[in-house]
Formats: C-alpha cells, structure tokens, sequence
C-alpha cells in the first residue's frame, strides 16, 4: 500500500491549490480524480463552460455593439450549439493541459477513480476497468465539491428537460427556454440564452432573487431584463412538469400554464459525500451532502481529515475554493496559515455582469452605521460613450464617521474586473478621499470610481471641516 503525507480527493480548485501547495512544501501528494480528466467542475462543467459559453454568445451575437448599431445587430445571423461549443471544447483543452503541466512540475501524483474511506487513514479507489487501489496518508482533504440537484418529480431526459452539467451537451439552441431557479446557476444561464434570442422566462419560488446583493443593484439589474422581454415569475412555483411531443408542459402553482421547447432545472446543488463511505472515517454529511469544518483551518472534527471548496458550503465560489484549499492544505502539513482577508468579491457573470465585495447598503443600515452613497452611471464616463453603453452603474458605499469605503457594487459591462479596484481600497481600508485624490486613466470604465467617489464626498463634507 502506498503511503502519502497529503491525500487529496477531487482535482476542482480547492482540491488542485490544496496539492500544490502542499508539494511546494517538500510533501508526497496523491490527488484522486474520479472523472476523466482533472478539472473539477469548475473546469468541466461549472465556471469555465459557462464563461465561455457567454462570451461566445456575447461575441456571435453581437451583445456588445447593439447599442450603437441597434437591437437586430448581429455578428452572425444563425447562431447553432456547434458555434458555442467549439470554443468551449478548445478552452477546456488548454485549462486542462495547463493543470497537468501544474500537477507534473510540482510532482503530483495524480490516480483516476472514486475514493471511498476504508478507515480515517485509508482509502480505496475504484478504477474504471474496476483495479481497486489502496492508499494512505497522514492527512486526507476532501474536495469532492458538488453535484446538481435532481429531485424524482422532474423528469429529466438530458434532452428537454436538464440540469446544469447537462445544458453544454444540448444538440441545437432553444427557441424557448424555461428556468427554473433563480440562482447564481439560473440567472446567468437565462440572460445568457436571452442574449442569444431564446425566449426565457425565469421561474423561482422566491418572490425576490439575488438576496445577497446590494438591493439597488439588483433593480436595476431586473429592469435591464424585464426590458429587453425576458419574463420573470418570481414566488410562483411549477407544480407539474411533463414532456409532451418533443415540448415540456409546466403547471405553476397559480394554474398557468406554459409551453416551452426546453427546461433547465437549477435548483442549487449537493455535496458529492454520498458515495465516501463517510462513517468509516468517523465524518457524517448534513442533508445537503454538506461537510461541517473549522472555518479558520478546515479541519473536519476527524483532526486530520480536512474538507474545502464547495462541500463546506458558502460561498461556494471557484475563487474561495482556491484559497479554502491552500490553507487546508498549509494547515494539513504543518505551515503556518493565515486566514484571508474580510472581504471577498463576488462575480455574477450574468448579462449584463454584476459584481460586489464588502456591505450592501441594507447590511449597512442593519448594523445602524452612519454612511453616504456615490452612484456612477457607465454612460457618464466616456469610455461608455465610446462603448455605446446605455447602462451600467457602479455604487460605492462610504462610513460617514471614519470615511471608509464599506462596499462596492457594480451591474454592468466589466463589472467582475472593475470591482477588484474597490476591493483593493476596502481591504486596504481606504477612504473617499482614494477616489477623489487619484487619478484614473481617462477614457476608462473605472472613471466611474471617480465619479461615484465625487459623488459621495460632494454630499460627506471636506475632510477638515469633518475631522
Ligand atoms: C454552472 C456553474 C457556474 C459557475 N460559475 C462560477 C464563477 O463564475 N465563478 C466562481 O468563482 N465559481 C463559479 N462556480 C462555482 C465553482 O465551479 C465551484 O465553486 C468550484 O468548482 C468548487 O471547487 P471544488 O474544488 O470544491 O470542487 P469541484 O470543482 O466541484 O471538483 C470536485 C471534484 O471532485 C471529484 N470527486 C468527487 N467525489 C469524488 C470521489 N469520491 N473520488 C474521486 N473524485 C471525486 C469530482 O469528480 C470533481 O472533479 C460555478 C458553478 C457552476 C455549476
Ligand atoms: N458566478 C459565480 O460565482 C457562480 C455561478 C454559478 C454558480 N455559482 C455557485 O454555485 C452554487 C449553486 O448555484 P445555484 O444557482 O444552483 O443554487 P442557489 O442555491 O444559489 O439557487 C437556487 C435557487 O433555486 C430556488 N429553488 C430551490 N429549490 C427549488 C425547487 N425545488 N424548485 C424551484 N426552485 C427552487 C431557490 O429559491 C434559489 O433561488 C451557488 O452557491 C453559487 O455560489 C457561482
């Protein structure tokens, strides 16, 4: 039986920093993947796909120059689920290739199959032609990530009714669309099949969506959809499902009725631990397949059994996954680790993008903090006019006493790469002044910092005569 310092199930990006930084440290890594090619969801059929499927559509479609050559611009007129997958094929091959170069240099070894506990310090793992292998180490970390929610009432055929994984594999586009769950998962699927002509309508239970984010972002957010004819039905549930002659029918719970040429089910995911045999490892799930863990090390209560990523739980990003992992993995082998910083952003890559780190204005209020806000409009600044942008805002939230910046939040185009300026000055615990002092290059997006940040110190006060 071979014997590791670190054991790593799942190649994801908590499971691959997890193992790198581990072999940086000097250890003998395992990692275990059970699926063809290491990657994790992520990179198979999570983030990566679904980026490059929206950049694809927003290319062949034109998305980005309709506001000056008008709504029936298009780059390419007939749109077909070959264009979108081609890139998609091309990239995945390149993020794949560029993992296993990582996984080779830094001397991780890496097995194919499904690792299941023989005891807390052993493992077995199935192989496909079904070779069973043994494998031990000082310390294991589980980042096993998740999979889709299927309940038995839908009937899912991969074909018209599907879940997430599913969607990259359909055979030709939707003319209708219905999603059901208004989720990170949901939202940006529905704006992308939008973007691409499909007809969607949006389905969650919920009478409100995105919670976590800032409110006025969010209306406007739902304006821009609501505008441009996608149809959302918030607090209203599909109670019946069929497939009918190549059609799926859906009841809602207020007896509408709808007919559409395709359903994609996201109603949020499960922990992948039903198959780890937890129990001989002494570890149980919660009933979302979800491990419980010590957020500063991610420890399990097994002391050596470490879990991270997306089987932990909120926030359930690629980007928090990595760094849950290195310092699961730091901790495992005995470094020093040192717990992130507060505020962490968060990307919806939605059309348009939104993005957000630090305090909505409502977690603001709901801590009773004193505070200004600073709104820019992408159409004010003049890259926006050079970009045809009609939309597109960016609000900054400001503590009236200490005159920090509390929070960021931006809908619009570059919105997840924007928001990292505004990260920077929070964590850094910048104030108003950063943006008023500064000088930003000019015509860029990131003018709008400026604006806003003028904005909100027109309204705060000179510095001197507030301190
Ligand atoms: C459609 C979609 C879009 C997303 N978009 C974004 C985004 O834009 N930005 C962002 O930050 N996050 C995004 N996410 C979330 C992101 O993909 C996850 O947070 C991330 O993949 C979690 O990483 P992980 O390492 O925990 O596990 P995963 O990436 O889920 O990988 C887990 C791996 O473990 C393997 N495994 C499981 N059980 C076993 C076993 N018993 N034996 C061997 N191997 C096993 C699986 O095969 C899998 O490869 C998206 C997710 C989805 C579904
Ligand atoms: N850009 C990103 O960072 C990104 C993108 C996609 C996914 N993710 C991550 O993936 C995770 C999963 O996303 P998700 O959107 O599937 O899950 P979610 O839990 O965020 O949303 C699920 C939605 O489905 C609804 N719902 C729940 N049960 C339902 C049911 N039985 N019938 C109908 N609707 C129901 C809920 O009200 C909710 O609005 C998230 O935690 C997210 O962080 C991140």
């Amino acid at each position: 039986m071979d014997q590791f310092d670190l054991l790593v199930v799942g190649s994801g990006p908590a499971g691959r920093r997890g193992a790198i930084q581990a072999a940086k440290l000097g250890k003998k890594v395992l990692v275990i993947e059970q699926g063809k090619r290491v990657g994790g969801v992520s990179v198979h059929t999570g983030t990566i796909p679904s980026k490059t499927l929206r950049e694809t559509a927003l290319n062949l479609s034109g998305w980005r120059e309709r506001g000056f050559y008008g709504r029936a611009y298009r780059v390419k007129q007939e749109i077909s689920a070959d264009d979108l997958r081609r890139r998609l094929l091309i990239t995945l091959d390149h993020e794949v290739e560029v993992l296993e170069h990582q996984f080779a240099r830094n001397r991780v070894q890496h097995i194919r199959g499904k690792a299941s506990f023989v005891d807390p310090q052993t493992m077995q793992v199935v192989k496909d032609d079904g070779e069973v292998v043994t494998v031990s180490a000082a310390s294991i970390l589980l980042a096993v990530g998740t999979k889709p929610f299927r309940p038995d009432y839908m009937p899912f055929d991969s074909k018209t009714v599907l879940d997430s994984d599913e969607l990259l594999d359909i055979e030709q586009l939707p003319r209708s669309m219905v999603v059901i769950g208004a989720g990170v998962i949901g939202i940006e699927y529905a704006t992308i099949f939008s973007a691409l002509d499909t007809q969607v309508t949006l389905i969650d239970p919920k009478s409100t969506m995105l919670d976590f984010i800032d409110k006025e972002i969010v209306e406007d957010f739902i304006y821009q959809l609501r505008d441009r004819n996608m149809k959302l039905l918030l607090g209203q549930k599909a109670e019946k499902v069929e497939r009918q002659n190549g059609k799926v029918e859906l009841t809602l719970d207020n007896g509408r009725r709808i007919t559409t040429d395709m359903v994609l089910f996201a109603a949020g995911r499960m922990g992948a631990t039903d198959t780890l045999n937890l129990a001989a490892a002494g570890l149980e799930a919660d009933n979302r397949g979800r491990l419980s863990v010590n957020p500063e090390t991610f420890a399990t209560k097994v002391p050596h059994i470490f879990a991270a990523g997306d089987v932990v739980g909120f926030p359930s990003l690629a980007s928090t996954s990595m760094e849950q992992g290195r310092i699961a993995a730091r901790v495992a082998v005995g470094a020093i680790a040192k717990e992130p910083p507060k505020y962490f952003p968060y990307g919806i890559y939605a059309v348009p993008e939104i993005s957000t780190c630090g305090l909505s204005e409502e977690e603001v209020k709901e801590r009773h903090i004193p505070y200004e806000c600073g709104i820019a409009r992408f159409r004010e600044t003049s890259r926006g006019h050079i970009m045809g942008l009609d939309t597109g805002l960016l609000k900054m939230i400001f503590s009236l006493k200490t005159r920090r910046l509390l929070g960021v939040h931006i809908v619009g185009e570059g919105a997840t790469e924007l928001v990292h300026i505004g990260q920077a000055v929070l964590n850094l615990k910048g104030t108003v002044e950063y943006f008023v002092e500064n000088t930003f290059n000019y015509p860029t997006l990131a003018e709008a910092y400026k604006i806003a940040g003028l904005d909100a110190w027109n309204r705060m006060g000179d510095i001197k005569s507030e301190l």
